[in-house]
């Protein structure tokens, strides 16, 4: 159980289910700010080239290892990238590995770093049988890719097109329904049979669509999937602050160098990982359910991935602090969401 007075909150030390670290120089700063945060995290494999297979995931977990600061404890759950070519053969080698904990689906072009996703599932059936097979789960940006369909509705035309049809034909599948934005969604997964779960991000709890054009346009908002109306927002309030198991905290803490973002063609992505306890306590106690934040955190989690509940706990204090206007990024910088305002609770 949580413990609170009006001062202090100590919860489980919380995971996070979804997160970017990306490559290179930039491992520097983002696996000292996650590990920080969070005990363990689902590591995407959105890099460039993806990591596609077992030996990728293998190497690409070094290179977050070794990034890690002396004594900091931090476990990089990784992922491996679902492409037309995935070979069940992969998945067997995935699943020997004991470090692959998650596949994930990029419909082609739904975002950021997608354009080696799948273009249909029919070509996957066969990895996604295996998958069904070793009780590896699917991994999914839940968003159509057609044009046509406006991009405030791609998330619920996602459901009914593509969901329901690929958990008909594979029913014992597990499935994560990544960084939910829509109120269909949240229903869908407390409503759906079988082993689905849910991952949601601070920002869609906190933030919703206005937000993106508060007084002129604000890149540091824009994410995909994209923002939601009020309404939506409040369905995910609902969702996480219920004690449902299927629902967990996943970030989607995706940095973008400063540049990138505020361009003519700025790139998607919120940076959260610096911060995203103190984010997902200012929903939570805004919902006036902070009682119910250490489920959602916590323990939903790593439950649903079969791992244990984190022994540590951390505390929180009552304590006004102001966000970095920015934040090194390798040899760039990264701004945080809500960069330069003030929040009232504090990592300890
Ligand atoms: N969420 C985002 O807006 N961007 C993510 C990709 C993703 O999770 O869809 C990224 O890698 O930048
Ligand atoms: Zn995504
Ligand atoms: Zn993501």
């Amino acid at each position: 159980m949580p413990q609170s007075d009006s001062q202090s909150l100590s919860i489980i030390q919380p995971d996070d289910w979804h997160l970017h670290l990306r490559d290179g120089d930039v491992l520097d700063s983002t696996v000292p700010q996650a590990a920080k945060q969070f005990g363990r995290a689902i590591i995407m494999p959105n890099l460039r080239p993806p990591v596609v297979t077992t030996k990728d995931a293998i190497n690409y977990r070094q290179r977050i290892l070794n990034a890690l600061p002396k004594g900091a404890e931090f476990e990089p759950l990784m992922t491996l990238y679902l492409t037309d070519n995935t070979q069940p053969e992969e998945i067997r080698h995935a699943r020997e590995s004991g470090i692959v904990h998650g596949v994930k689906l990029y419909p082609a072009g739904a975002t950021t770093n997608s354009d080696a996703g799948v273009t249909s599932l029919d070509n996957c059936i066969k990895t996604l049988e295996e998958m069904q097979k070793q009780g590896i789960p699917l991994l999914i940006h839940g968003e159509v890719t057609d044009p046509e369909i406006d991009i405030f509705d791609r998330e619920a035309v996602f459901i009914d097109k593509v969901l329901i049809p690929l958990r008909k034909k594979l029913p014992n599948l597990k499935i994560v329904f990544e960084h939910i934005t829509t109120k269909a969604a949240a229903e869908y997964v407390t409503e759906a049979d079988g082993y689905i779960g849910a991952t949601v991000t601070p920002h869609h709890l906190l933030f919703n669509r206005n937000s993106l054009f508060a007084g002129g346009i604000r890149p540091h908002y824009y994410c995909l999937p994209i923002l939601k109306r009020e309404e939506n927002r409040q369905a995910l309030i609902k969702a996480v602050t219920c004690k449902n198991a299927r629902f967990f905290a996943g970030t989607d803490s995706a940095p973008h160098a400063r540049n990138t973002k505020e361009s003519s063609c700025g790139c998607a992505g919120c940076y959260t990982a610096s911060h995203a306890i103190e984010l997902y306590v200012k929903a939570f106690q805004e919902a006036g359910q902070l009682d119910k934040l250490e489920w959602f955190t916590s323990i939903n989690g790593p439950k649903f991935y079969n791992l244990p509940v984190n022994r540590n706990k951390i505390t929180l204090v009552k304590e006004k602090w102001q966000i970095s206007e920015e934040l090194p990024f390798g040899k760039d910088r990264v701004v945080p969401l809500m960069a330069g305002e003030f929040l009232d609770w504090k990592l300890k």
